[in-house]
């Protein structure tokens, strides 16, 4: 970009400076006087246009610069060689990212006056405010984009007085414009509809009409090059046509939002406690993270259950709240126990689903590849390799703007994980601009792979016992309180219970978490006495709880629950476990009953909203390593079982129209999930019944292979209700997750040489679905016409 400086003299020259490498600098947002009044490229080139007008608006843009400190300053007018059409169309599509950039944008209104003697405070309304509503500038359309940009935006009257800035004015710019408080604060863009974002352009007029169009190519973070003369009609056309493209770009991207996962690890862990995470910003290893340049990688290790994740939420928000508006912040939550957020793939498909929903002009990287592929771009075989192709280009953006990637868990990635470290040890000494922290266990291989980074630094939390020492005090004051107003302890019970806390937590937050959730379910007169039942260590305290399951009447139940729970490949609602636990079925429509046996499982699980989830990863690790009491006849077998049960509900439940959408065109779009959901018991068993199928036989050592009767079951199935499970599919937004299990059942039939008919249905079928996705993915019951 072109940037003005004033000289010590007061002259103004231009200099070019790289997007990347642009000094700070101040912007104006201004009106437009006749061509003639404004002083242009080749009057600043030449040194002419000083008696103009406009000229006032270069002084007064300049002076307010030096006194915020700012050598240079941006102004449409002259800043910009409009007789080169390249450059032209290149300032169009990079206006809104300098006016974001801007350290400060003035809006100078030539139509505002005010005496230098008012003062804001003395009149309400101040003497200038009813100009100031009918000023020509709220009713320009290129002005709509200078009042969203920029972080600061300050208006000034033709004299010069500072009237306030878009905080102090926000009721008043609300009320003129109709946008609402929350965009003109900050808040990404994307979170308005589309409609929402062309309603606030209404009454907005530009000279040109295709600007109309071209005004609001940063308001929705699209690139279009402007073709003067094509008329308004042809300018929104195109504008909207590439709006459409994004959308279904971001759309296809988003996995998971991974604010919400962040929300929900919150909720499921009882609430972060800010008190007990505070001590990382006073840490001299973060703050060497934070404050030097040359640190671009931090890494906090440390073993299970230290309340890693919980850091990582906790500087997530503090990040936030320091970092300036433009900067953007991307995080993803691995978890093992959902295969959705187990892999790399994922990870990078959530740290970009963020990074485009802040920055939206960044979905060009994307955009390039997805325009030919579409969502197969996030899935196919080569999805890894597009994705680190599209990050790599991402992060060498001149564009991008100062970044903070986290990434928590990284054990918890199970599909490619030595990829994902290479590729952050890698892209973290990039660019200056980005900044990651990961968290991790402490584990051996991925120790070694990390310690290759450069710039990074290293937090382990056992080296910083101290701190996470009087964290865990703090933690364990605040839940015994809770527990002792709960259960109304005397002072003698709340004293023991923090001292046996105190003394046996060993600094490990989740030992607290779960010894409390224990003792919440203790009656209060047999709390001391059971105090010593909870051994210090984490594995202890899970052997105490298996220990009591297996003498608890319901020892079976528990256990067959747990082993469930443990295997299926992404957490399952209560009426999942209801359709594939035998002995759950009568409790489909009893759900408080299933919590209450949910309750019996120790304190293994936890129930969020309808959802199952392991208390905690460790938890699960720890049932594995004693798979003998859970998984009596090994872990194929329990796959197997979800296998042929997942085979029955589906053939009992799936039927044509599940959702009485009725139309055959039907767009999924439009789809509405009724309630009740007629999906809910088989959803899951919709998805993953083939993968089950599958590790029951790669799993073993014996290889099962589909005997005679799975067999039967399976043809009877696809003969039966094959097109009602591909539209159970579409509207579960699962049909690229059929496509791979109709690959996987091909394979597995192959090894019956004996049933070529049977091999012969199943091929038919995967080329039936392979051929008819589109149509399917996008209208159910479109399975219905085919
Ligand atoms: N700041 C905090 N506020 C509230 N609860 C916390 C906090 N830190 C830790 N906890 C509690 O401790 C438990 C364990 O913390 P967390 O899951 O963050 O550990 P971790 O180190 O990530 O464990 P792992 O490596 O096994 O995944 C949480 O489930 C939560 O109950």
């Amino acid at each position: 970009m072109r940037l003005l400086r004033r000289s010590n003299t007061g002259e103004f020259s231009l200099t070019e400076v790289g997007d990347e490498a642009s000094p700070p600098y101040a912007i104006l947002s201004h009106t437009w006087g006749a061509d003639t009044e404004e002083v242009t490229f080749e009057d600043l080139t030449n040194g002419t246009g000083k008696d103009k007008t406009g000229y006032e608006k270069i002084r007064f843009c300049g002076e307010r610069a030096r006194q915020d400190g700012l050598q240079y300053f941006w102004i449409d007018t002259c800043c910009i060689n409009k007789a080169n059409d390249a450059e032209l169309s290149q300032a169009i599509n990079s206006m809104f990212r300098w006016y974001r950039n801007a350290t400060r944008c003035y809006v100078y209104l030539s139509d505002v006056s005010s005496s230098p003697f008012d003062t804001n405070e003395v009149f309400n309304p101040p003497p200038w405010e009813l100009d100031f509503r009918k000023s020509r500038w709220f009713t320009r359309g290129w002005t709509l984009q200078e009042l969203l940009a920029p972080g600061s935006v300050e208006f000034f009257s033709q004299e010069w007085k500072r009237l306030g800035d878009k905080g102090s004015l926000k009721q008043q710019i609300h009320e003129i414009t109709g946008i609402p408080d929350s965009a003109l604060q900050g808040a990404p863009l994307s979170q308005f509809s589309v409609n929402e974002r062309l309603s606030w352009k209404e009454r907005r007029h530009t000279k040109l009409e295709e600007d109309k169009a071209y005004s609001l190519l940063g308001i929705f973070g699209v690139y279009i090059s402007p073709i003067y003369g094509e008329g308004t009609g042809g300018a929104f056309k195109r504008l909207l046509d590439e709006i459409g493209k994004l959308e279904k770009c971001i759309q296809d991207l988003r996995l998971t939002d991974p604010r919400d996962d962040k929300k929900r690890i919150e909720e499921t862990k009882g609430g972060l406690l800010e008190d007990s995470y505070h001590w990382i910003l006073e840490n001299s290893d973060f703050q060497r993270w934070r404050d030097d340049p040359q640190s671009r990688l931090l890494w906090i290790k440390g073993d299970p259950g230290k309340g890693k994740t919980m850091l990582l939420c906790g500087i997530v928000n503090e990040l936030k709240k320091s970092t300036v508006k433009t900067d953007l912040l991307s995080c993803f939550f691995c978890q093992a126990t959902d295969s959705r957020i187990n892999n790399a793939t994922a990870v990078l498909r959530g740290l970009l689903y963020l990074l485009v929903d802040q920055q939206p002009s960044l979905v060009s990287h994307i955009r390039k590849k997805h325009d030919h592929a579409g969502k197969a771009l996030f899935e196919d075989a080569n999805a890894w390799v597009a994705l680190s192709e599209i990050f790599t280009n991402i992060l060498q953006d001149s564009s991008l703007n100062s970044t903070y990637l986290i990434v928590d868990a990284l054990d918890e990635c199970e599909v490619d994980l030595p990829k994902l470290l290479d590729f952050i040890v890698q892209k973290s000494c990039v660019s200056s601009r980005v900044k990651w922290i990961v968290s991790s266990r402490n584990w051996p291989d991925i120790e070694e792979r990390l310690e290759m980074a450069g710039h990074k630094v290293r937090l382990c939390l056992e080296l910083n016992a101290e701190s996470v020492s009087t964290a865990v005090g703090i933690y364990i004051r605040h839940k015994v309180l809770q527990l002792a107003q709960r259960k109304k302890y005397d002072d003698k019970t709340r004293d023991a219970v923090l001292d046996h806390l105190s003394s046996h937590a060993n600094n490990t937050f989740l030992w607290v978490a779960l010894v409390c959730q224990n003792l919440g379910k203790i009656p209060r007169w047999a709390t001391l006495a059971k105090l010593d039942a909870f051994p210090p260590g984490l594995n202890s305290l899970y052997e105490r709880m298996m220990q009591q399951i297996c003498d608890s009447d319901y020892a079976d139940l528990c256990k067959r629950i747990l082993a469930l729970i443990a295997i299926v490949y992404r957490p399952i609602t209560l009426k999942e476990l209801t359709s594939l636990v035998e002995t759950l079925e009568d409790m489909a429509d009893d759900l408080e009953s299933l919590r209450e046996i949910i309750g019996l499982c120790g304190s293994f699980l936890a129930i969020r909203g309808d959802t199952v989830y392991f208390v905690h990863q460790s938890a699960k690790d720890f049932l594995f390593t004693e798979a003998n009491k859970i998984f009596p006849s090994g872990t194929e077998e329990a796959h197997y079982a979800i296998f042929s049960r997942s085979l029955q509900v589906m053939s009992r439940t799936l039927r044509r129209d599940m959702y009485n959408v009725g139309a055959l065109g039907y767009p999924i779009d439009q789809v509405k999930q009724p309630d009740p959901d007629p999906l809910a018991a088989s959803r899951y068993s919709s998805i993953y019944w083939v993968d089950h199928l599958h590790d029951w036989n790669s799993n073993s050592f014996v290889n099962h292979g589909i005997d005679s009767q799975d067999k039967g079951a399976i043809e009877n199935f696809i003969r039966k209700k094959y097109l009602y499970w591909l539209e159970a599919l579409s509207l579960c937004r699962s049909m690229s997750e059929g496509v791979l299990a109709m690959a996987k059942l091909n394979a597995l039939a192959q090894r019956r040489a004996d049933a070529p008919s049977f091999i012969k249905l199943l091929q038919d079928a995967r080329l039936f679905i392979m051929h008819h996705i589109q149509a399917i993915q996008n209208s159910p019951l479109q399975t219905a016409a085919l």
